[in-house]
């Protein structure tokens, strides 16, 4: 696999003999994806029957940089019920080098294994000022300012076999989903801190200046990240649902008069006090998905 300029250069066969050595390892035909965002490795521990591949024994798999702790950089098979499902603890961004066909290599495999639907997650820093710390925000939509600059994960030859030149955005966070979200979320008493809102991405890796800071809340959006957008892009161009569920770590700094500086630390830190939460909301998400067999867009 390599890259040119910022296109893709991954042929189908390349996608194809992933997946084919995938179905061979493993007898799970998974359904659902889980895309486990910075410190929240530990989503896939509601699943049984597990099966962990790291990522540098799977081939054409992009490897970690380093950059993740713990026991990330491993994709993990497993079920939930009766919902078969395949976990990525450790995803790939731009900020590593990564080129955006490789931050999105693994969602089509997913789609060529027959997964359905993809929920991704990750840490952002709160925009909206009525967010606070540790809430949760349901992803209505997005801004992939990154694509505005010509960084997007479709550009180059489009392959039909995924899906079409001119895919629409509007529509790309499924809106069942998102109502099962909160429905589930109130079941499991989490109303209190969970939102909706728009996600915005930026390549990272530094964290926004004030200016910045005011732009984006000007420009509407609710938090902001450094990830999600590629793979949610390419889920939806090859016509994956998808749900997003963005854990809030810390809040962007919007006034030049805060002390509080935002670290990485902290963020980590959020996301392991709420790992816990969202491990129950995902495992219960998906044991809902199953009994509801959601069939609409
Ligand atoms: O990996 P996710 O969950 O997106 O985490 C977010 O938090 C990290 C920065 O602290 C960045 O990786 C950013 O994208
Ligand atoms: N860009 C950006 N990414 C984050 N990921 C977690 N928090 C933040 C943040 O404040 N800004």
């Amino acid at each position: 696999m390599h890259t040119k300029g910022n296109s893709c250069c991954c042929s189908f066969e390349d996608y194809k003999l992933t997946t084919e050595w995938l179905l061979n390892q493993t007898s799970h035909r998974p359904k659902i994806a889980v895309i486990c965002g910075s410190g929240l490795g530990l989503l896939a521990d509601g699943a049984t029957n597990k099966q962990t591949f790291r990522y540098q024994d799977i081939p054409n798999f992009p490897v970690s940089t380093g950059a993740w702790s713990g026991h990330e950089g491993c994709l993990v098979f497993g079920t939930i019920e009766d919902t078969s499902c395949v976990f990525m603890q450790g995803h790939f961004h731009l900020y590593e080098g990564y080129s955006l066909c490789q931050v999105t290599f693994p969602v089509r495999i997913f789609k060529l294994m027959g997964v359905e639907s993809l929920l991704v997650t990750n840490a952002s820093g709160g925009i909206c000022p009525d967010f606070k710390v540790g809430d949760i925000m349901i992803i209505k939509d997005h801004i992939n300012l990154p694509g505005f600059a010509g960084q997007h994960p479709l550009c180059g030859p489009n392959d039909e076999r995924f899906g079409i030149r001119f895919p629409c955005m509007s529509d790309a966070y499924s809106k069942d989903l998102r109502r099962l979200a909160l429905d589930v979320g109130s079941e499991l008493g989490c109303s209190d801190f969970m939102r909706e809102g728009v996600f915005c991405m930026v390549s990272g890796p530094n964290f926004e200046t004030i200016a910045e800071a005011r732009m984006l809340l000007i420009l509407g959006c609710d938090s902001v990240g450094m990830s999600t957008v590629p793979e949610v892009t390419v889920a939806k161009h090859c016509g994956l649902r998808v749900l997003g569920l963005s854990l809030i770590t810390n809040m962007v700094s919007l006034d030049y008069s805060r002390e509080e500086k935002v670290n990485h630390e902290e963020v980590l830190q959020t996301s392991k006090m709420r790992a816990e939460v969202l491990q129950k909301l995902v495992t219960a998400l998906i044991c809902r998905y199953q009994q509801q067999s959601i069939n609409t867009h």
